[in-house]
Parts: C-alpha cells; structure tokens; sequence
C-alpha cells in the first residue's frame, strides 16, 4: 500500500560513514495491539531526525526503545554495532545515560529548585534521594548553570520549577539532558504543551544541540511545519509502520496526505503550530541557524 513512499525513501542518500543507530525489524506489541511493526532504519550520521504521524502510530514506542524505557518485543537495535537490546544493569544505565530523554511534561520535580533539578541529570542510575543529601559538587553547580545558561535561562536558577513558563520548564529539562552528556537526544512531543513561541525557542535550542555538538537529535512531532523548519530528515510514521523516510522537502501535501491517512480533505493547517521562524523576539535563543533559514 506504501510503495510509492518507500520508494521516496531509496532515494536518500545517507553517509557514508559508520552506522551509529541500527534498527533491524524492530517490533513491539501491547497484547494484540502491535504498536511498532517490523521497522528497519539507520541513523549514521549526526542528524536532527523528525518522526511523524497521527495519534497511535508508533512514535513514543519508538523513541522509548531506543533509550530501554519500553521493551522492545522482537528485533534488533544496534549503537555503533553494540546490541542495546541485551544491555544489563550498570551497561543499561549507562546507555540510557548517553541517550537523554526530552518529555512532553517535562518531568521536573515541581518544588525542587531549578539548576537541582538540572543537576538531577549527573544522577541517571541512581536513586533521586541521593540527589536530595547533597552530593553534588561546586563542578555540579557550575556545569548546571553553565548549561542553563546556553539555555538562556541562567537567571531563573534559584527558582521552584513549578514557577516557572511550560516553555521556560522545557529549557531546564533540555539542560538538565545536557548534564548527562549524552550521545543523542530523544524528544517526545517537547513542544506539544507549548506555545508557538515558545515551540520555537525550544526547537531552537534542540537544533543548536545538534548542531554545535554534533549530537543526533530524534524528535517526536505531532506538526508537519516544525518538521520541515527544523529537522534533516523525516521519518513518518503511520500504524507502526515508517512509511516514509526522506528529506523535508520530499514531505510534500501529498505525502502527507498518506502519512496521517488523510482524505482530499486533509488540511496541512491542522498539523500546523505556526512557528514562524523569523518572529520569536524572545529570550536568548542561541543563534541557531534552521535549515529552512539557511535554504533561504
Ligand atoms: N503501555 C502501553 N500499553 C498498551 N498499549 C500501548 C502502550 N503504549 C502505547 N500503546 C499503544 O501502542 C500504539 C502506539 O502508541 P504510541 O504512544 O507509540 O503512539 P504515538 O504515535 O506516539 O501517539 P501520540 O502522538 O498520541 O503520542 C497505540 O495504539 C497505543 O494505544
């Protein structure tokens, strides 16, 4: 049924260097729902990666087997040819370590300040308790404020998180991943709860991860136009299935149309957070060069 946008997908040319990610017929079923079905894809190159599709299609489960969070059912999922599938203890806590997770609810301790909070992210693997007795370090403190820094919200740090914007409880999640200094971001809808100018300032922030640290980025989006603007590659989703793989610019109506299973009547509006690049007037938000901005 999806040929033809298959076929979109062989003409991608991918690099040439090694395979970092390698998802090799990954499935996953709830009882007799299968969620993620048979999906085969690499990442192999640092790459800002944009996964779509409508509600139910597979995208969180996705995005949560790669980091162990949920268990894959059949398949496999190689980092630089390592089975992280079959990773234990210590080893599994340090991969989910090296691939920081990005909640659409952020996940923050509500009451807790903010750069502990961040700091939270030098203690993936160990108990939160821990973390509330006071083992972190002066080099603790200075790299949290560092990172909320370059988030652009170094000045909210003595703060509850709970007093904080959704955008700007966003920011501190995305800087407490940095904490982890992970090999990859995952994001999960990070800007589903937000609004568009705060959207952007995230997707900003998410992009300059990827691109002045040459971090593979894999976002979970529900908007086909934040998609476009933002990422290098689209993987669209739909009833488990990726059934398109491409450049943003192969992502055309049509496409769509296919990827949310849509009829004539489909509305690229509906799917639309209208982020308008050129209009955040906002806080610092890293001078991040989109490459819709850098096409144009
Ligand atoms: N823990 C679970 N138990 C049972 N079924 C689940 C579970 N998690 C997901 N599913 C089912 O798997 C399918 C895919 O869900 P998933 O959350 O991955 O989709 P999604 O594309 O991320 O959707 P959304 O955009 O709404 O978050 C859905 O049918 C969902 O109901």
């Amino acid at each position: 049924m999806f040929k033809w946008l298959l076929s979109a997908s062989n003409k991608v040319k991918h690099g040439q260097g090694c395979r970092v990610i390698q998802f090799q017929n990954v499935t996953k079923t709830f009882g007799s729902r299968t969620a993620v079905n048979k999906v085969s894809f690499n990442i192999d190159k640092p790459q800002m990666v944009g996964i779509i599709g409508r509600s139910g299609a597979g995208k969180s489960t996705l995005l949560r087997m790669i980091n162990r969070l949920t268990p894959a059912t059949s398949g496999q999922i190689l980092f630089n040819d390592r089975d992280i599938l079959s990773l234990k203890g210590a080893m599994m806590r340090r991969w989910q370590r090296d691939c920081a997770m990005v909640f659409q609810q952020f996940n923050l301790v509500p009451r807790l300040d903010v750069v502990t909070n961040v700091m939270l992210g030098r203690l993936n693997g160990h108990g939160t308790l821990k973390s509330l007795f006071n083992v972190f370090g002066q080099d603790d403190v200075n790299a949290a404020l560092a990172n909320l820094d370059r988030l652009g919200i170094a000045q909210e740090a003595t703060k509850r998180a709970e007093e904080l914007s959704g955008g700007q409880q966003q920011r501190v999640a995305i800087a407490r991943a940095l904490m982890q200094d992970p090999h990859m971001v995952l994001a999960d809808e990070p800007i589903a709860s937000l609004d568009p100018m705060n959207a952007k300032i995230v997707m900003d922030a998410l992009r300059e991860i990827h691109e002045r640290d040459n971090k593979i980025v894999i976002c979970n989006l529900h908007t086909l136009d934040t998609a476009r603007t933002y990422c290098d590659r689209v993987i669209g989703m739909r009833d488990g299935y990726i059934v398109f793989d491409g450049a943003p610019s192969a992502l055309t109506t049509d496409v769509a149309r296919e990827i949310y299973g849509a009829d004539e009547s489909f509305n690229e509006a509906a799917t639309s957070t209208a982020i308008d690049a050129g209009s955040s007037g906002t806080t610092k938000s890293a001078g991040v060069v989109t490459p819709a901005a850098a096409a144009g």
